[in-house]
């Protein structure tokens, strides 16, 4: 496996609208891009911090991956990110190794990146996000 960094930490919320002053005006981060993710049924928001990222996420879809994620949980941290190259060796390698894979090939994620998430039952209870970035 060749993970870089943390690429992301993924927060569920009910409203981008309502979520993103705090993030700006509390703690002085700068949402640079909103997204729609239409195959995940969310829409993003991103902030830069340090080499990370906060990624948070609202529902498109109440059947949607977030959207079910609040009505269980409530708004929190969803999901980590991580940066590798070449993923889909990586997911090879974890599907080998008998690891529970929700994306057994990458899916395209925001900014363009290849995405693929492995199972939290996999990983004793995170939702883990891998994302491809060759440019490591
Ligand atoms: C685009 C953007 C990007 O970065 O590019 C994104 O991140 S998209 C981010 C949104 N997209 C995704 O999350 C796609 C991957 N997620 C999924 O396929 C699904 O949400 C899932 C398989 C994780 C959960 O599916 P589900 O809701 O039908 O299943 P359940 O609700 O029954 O959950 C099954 C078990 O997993 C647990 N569980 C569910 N969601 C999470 C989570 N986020 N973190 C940790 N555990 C979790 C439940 O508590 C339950 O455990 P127990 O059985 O013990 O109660
Ligand atoms: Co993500």
């Amino acid at each position: 496996m060749n993970l870089s960094h943390i690429e992301h930490i993924g927060i569920a919320v009910k409203s981008l609208d309502e979520a993103i002053p705090f993030w700006e005006n509390m703690l002085g981060l700068k949402c640079y891009t909103i997204e729609e993710v239409k195959e995940q049924k969310v829409k993003t928001a991103f902030f830069q911090i340090g080499q990370s990222k906060i990624e948070l996420l609202e529902s498109t879809d109440p059947e949607g991956p977030i959207g079910k994620f609040i009505e269980k949980k409530g708004e929190g941290i969803h999901h980590l990110a991580i940066a590798v190259k070449h993923i889909q060796q990586n997911l090879t390698e974890l599907e080998i190794n008998g690891v529970q894979l929700i994306d057994k090939t990458p899916r395209k994620g925001a900014e363009g990146l290849d995405i693929a998430f492995i199972h939290p039952k996999a990983t004793h209870g995170v939702l883990l996000e891998l994302c491809e970035n060759n440019n490591l």
